[in-house]
């Protein structure tokens, strides 16, 4: 994919600066509120069955992050994503932690099934679990895919209809035809609690200016990506300095930097 498609797309972030609903976790829900932010949208956390209807209608995307769950929050995510969906307002889900415990996976695949999701992004572990065919969690990290990470990304989609985004060292977007490998992001993004929670907050913020989200979700990650590579050029002396940059790095990100250094390949 050329350049410039993430640099319009981020681009019309910063000139439409979408609202992005956010149901999620308490221990990243800061980090996405600021990447969110720094992308060039505007956040809103907002889980209270009693408004989430109504918040959700004013908001350009929303982003369902299972990380802290409970079911008063399971009950606000369906409210909020059936309303999103009657609203044609395109619903992110972020499994984490997908595979450890059966009320993450159940959880999970109860979204999928009563929502119209647009893009389900997790690390490999989560996918591969989602997809059946194979893949570790511990807690909220991945331990890996079972077979080929493609393989696994495209039978994930096949089976829960969505458009898949798998991070790690190369992401892997993917829809019912078309892959996409994203080359972007340094591996000090690695060492951070909250950078898969982030990479969901930006697909939201992407997919609120665009009509495919395959497109979108690549141009994202490739955005983050950019940024976490210019982070570590700044020469961050270790994760929490690291961290800062990548917020900052964000915010300062050019789309004609990302047109030029987005390296993203179509299979
Ligand atoms: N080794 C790596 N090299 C480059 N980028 C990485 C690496 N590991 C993770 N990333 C990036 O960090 C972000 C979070 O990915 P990941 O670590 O897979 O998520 P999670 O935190 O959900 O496990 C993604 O944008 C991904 O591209
Ligand atoms: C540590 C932890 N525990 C529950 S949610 C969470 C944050 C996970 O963030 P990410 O998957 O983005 O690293
Ligand atoms: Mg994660």
């Amino acid at each position: 994919m050329d350049g410039t498609v993430p640099a319009g797309l981020l681009a019309s972030v910063r000139e439409r600066r979408p609202l992005v609903h956010h149901i999620t976790n308490s221990v990243t829900i800061n980090d996405c509120a600021n990447i969110t932010i720094c992308t060039g949208a505007a956040p809103v956390m907002a889980e209270a069955p009693e408004e989430v209807a109504e918040m959700v209608a004013a908001a350009g995307a929303l982003v369902l992050n299972i990380g802290t769950l409970s079911a008063v929050q399971v009950e606000a995510m369906l409210i909020a994503g059936r309303r999103a969906n009657e609203l044609g307002i395109p619903v992110v889900v972020d499994p984490v932690g997908a595979g450890a415990t059966t009320f993450r996976t159940g959880t999970v695949q109860r979204l999928l099934e009563a929502l119209d999701v647009a893009v389900l992004k997790g690390n490999a572990g989560e996918i591969g679990v989602l997809a059946g065919t194979g893949g570790s969690v511990r807690g909220v990290d991945s331990g890996g895919v079972a077979g080929d990470p493609v393989e696994t990304a495209r039978e994930c989609a096949r089976v829960t209809g969505t458009v898949v985004a798998m991070t790690g060292e190369v992401d892997i977007v993917v829809d019912g035809k078309r892959a996409y490998l994203v080359r972007n992001g340094d591996p000090a993004m690695d060492r951070l609690s909250g950078t898969g929670c982030m990479a969901a907050s930006m697909v939201g913020a992407f997919a609120a200016v665009a009509d495919d989200y395959a497109v979108s979700s690549a141009a994202a990650l490739a955005a983050f990506g950019r940024a976490g590579e210019r982070a570590a050029m700044a020469g961050a002396r270790g994760p929490y300095s690291f961290r800062t940059a990548l917020f900052d790095e964000l915010a300062g990100l050019e789309p004609r930097d990302l047109a030029e250094h987005a390296r993203i390949e179509e299979l």
